[in-house]
């Protein structure tokens, strides 16, 4: 695939036009980080938020870079083009581009040849749930026999064959590489998670979707959109008919949760829409849309799940969830719409969501006997934490503890409304580092104790190692703790240095058992 291009058809999709001086050469891949550049590849060099990516240029090209892109000072100087002489006395190229972070995903989107036109993409934004039900949607696929790839905050590949990820949504560039090899890897299926950064930051716009769908929208990343309304602009961004605003190519077909304030809103104003609740209220609502639906009768929270018992436009169906949490229903209902919505056959797709597993990371329990109940969970956001909490309640027969710190360097808004809804929900709260980065971890603990009311079942344990330790040795064997905020994350960012540390790990250490989940 990659073999036809060339220098000449690189120029030409910039929209050069002109007779170039050098001859036509062959190139591989594009990259943006020169330290992943190989023979042959073209290296862009992009000012960052910490670094100018143009200072790389001289290591990109002793990788084996052979055209460089550039950001064109102004617009006269689009398609510019300077020549690096190097001492074996070959030429490198250097292309001025005007707009070149912008236009970026559209530029890789045409090197790449369209590669998501070639697969059904299936994208998924919101607050909380992203991964969830991107990962339900690509386990259900799999298990109908569908060559199904993932990209997203536990990593990126084949299903069950991720590679870790720095991003939940990668950068303009590897987002079509990646997808370009799915192709050629002969993936039917991708279902991404596309972050308010990645549509803010200009990731997704030559992505070409089959389906979008959007799972709700609270508090988080203030510290980068600054308001809930920008925040809820970059999401509505993937959704949007109006080609203003929309930051896909294609946004397909769109499912959207009607319990969600914002979800509610957008469903009437979209045209190709899919409504899902999990409030049995909502069912007579959802029938009068007279929109596709999936909703719900009735739900009988279980220990080990609950029965669904769902109405749709498609038929009706009673369905066994593994699943804690009432947000986890919802989280199912919409991975079962979008691919009801995508013309999978019904009763496939509802049989096999009895079988879908709980996430890694994800309000996952462990438990040995005579010892309280322990839930890892990713809940990093105060919707986030009253849901796991609600959901841990369910499950609790004497006290609710909950273990949680905040990520530095992040929101910091989010701090105290975490620690409000810690106290009205837990009855035990234990704070402790998340990861910290560059801000120091007392002055993190500081700004989330600004929420508390009272401090008095309240412990300060900033190693999080000790804090585990010590709760699971004060609880009772009725109680269950809920450990907050890192889920599958398997290192701790203190300072810029990233050491290994994994919730999961400690816990099964301390209960004594090894791959219990
Ligand atoms: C603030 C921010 O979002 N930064 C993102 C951005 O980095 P940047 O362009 O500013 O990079 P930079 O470090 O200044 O470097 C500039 C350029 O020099 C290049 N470089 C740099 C070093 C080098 O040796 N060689 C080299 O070529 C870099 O590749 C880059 O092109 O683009 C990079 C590539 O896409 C991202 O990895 C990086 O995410 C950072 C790590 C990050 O923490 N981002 C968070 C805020 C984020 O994006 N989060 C969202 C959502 C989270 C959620 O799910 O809720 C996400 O999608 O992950
Ligand atoms: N539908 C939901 N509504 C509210 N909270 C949810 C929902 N789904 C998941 N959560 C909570 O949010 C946490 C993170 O879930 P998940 O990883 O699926 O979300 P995400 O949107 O991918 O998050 P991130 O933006 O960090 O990638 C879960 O551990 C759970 O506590
Ligand atoms: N995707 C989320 C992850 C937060 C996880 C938490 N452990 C933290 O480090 O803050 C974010 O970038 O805000
Ligand atoms: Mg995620």
């Amino acid at each position: 695939m990659l073999a036809t291009n060339s220098f000449k058809t690189l120029f030409e999709l910039l929209g050069g036009r002109c007779n170039l001086k050098l001859d036509d050469f062959p190139l591989n891949h594009l990259r943006i980080d020169s330290r992943k550049v190989k023979k042959n590849d073209v290296f862009i060099a992009i000012k960052g938020h910490t670094v100018d990516g143009r200072a790389f240029i001289p290591q990109a090209i002793s990788m084996g870079a052979v055209v460089i892109l550039v950001e064109a000072s102004r617009k006269s100087n689009d398609l510019k083009i300077d020549y690096i002489k190097r001492e074996n006395k070959s030429i490198i190229p250097q292309i001025s581009v005007f707009q070149l972070s912008q236009r970026l995903s559209l530029i890789a989107n045409e090197f790449y040849y369209s590669p998501s036109t070639k697969l059904s993409v299936i994208g998924v934004t919101g607050t909380n749930g992203k991964t969830t039900v991107s990962q339900l949607i690509a386990q259900c696929l799999t298990l109908l026999n569908e060559k199904t790839a993932l990209m997203g905050t536990i990593g990126n590949g084949i299903y069950n064959e991720l590679e870790p990820s720095v991003n939940t949504t990668l950068s303009a560039v590897d987002v079509q590489t990646l997808l370009a090899e799915f192709v050629e890897k002969q993936v039917k299926a991708v279902t991404m998670e596309i972050s308010s950064h990645g549509l803010a930051m200009d990731r997704v716009k030559g992505l070409n979707c089959a389906a979008t769908v959007f799972t709700n929208l609270s508090r988080d990343h203030l510290d980068y959109h600054k308001t809930m309304s920008r925040y809820a602009k970059a999401k509505w961004s993937l959704f949007s008919p109006d080609e203003k605003e929309k930051q896909v190519l294609t946004t397909g077909k769109s499912i959207i949760n009607y319990d969600d304030k914002y979800g509610k809103r957008w469903i009437e104003k979209l045209p190709q829409v899919t409504a899902v609740s999990c409030q049995t209220k909502s069912l007579r609502r959802l029938k009068a849309l007279n929109i596709p639906y999936v909703g719900v009768s009735m739900i009988e929270y279980l220990d080990k799940g609950a029965q669904i018992h769902m109405e749709s436009s498609w038929g009706n169906a009673i369905i066994n969830s593994r699943l804690l949490g009432e947000f986890n229903v919802s989280n199912l209902l919409l991975a079962i719409a979008t691919l009801l919505t995508l013309n999978y056959p019904f009763f496939a797709v509802v049989n096999m969501a009895s079988f879908l597993t709980p996430i890694c990371g994800r309000m996952e329990v462990l438990h040995v006997k005579n010892s309280s109940t322990v839930i890892v969970d990713y809940a990093h956001t105060p919707d986030a934490l009253q849901k796991a909490l609600q959901a841990s309640r369910i499950h609790c027969k004497g006290s609710l503890w909950v273990i949680f710190g905040c990520g530095g360097d992040r929101d910091t808004g989010k701090r105290p409304l975490m620690a409000e809804i810690a106290e009205q929900f837990a009855d035990k709260i234990v704070l402790t580092n998340d990861n910290p980065r560059t801000e120091d971890e007392m002055k993190i603990i500081h700004d989330i104790q600004q929420g508390l009311y009272h401090t008095d079942n309240v412990h300060i344990i900033t190693n999080r190692v000790q804090a585990i330790t010590q709760t699971l040795k004060q609880a009772k064997p009725n109680d269950v703790i809920l450990i907050a905020g890192k889920g599958h994350e398997d290192y701790q960012i203190v300072g810029k240095t990233k050491y290994h540390y994994s919730d999961q790990e400690t816990v099964k250490k301390l209960l004594g058992v090894e791959n219990q989940s």
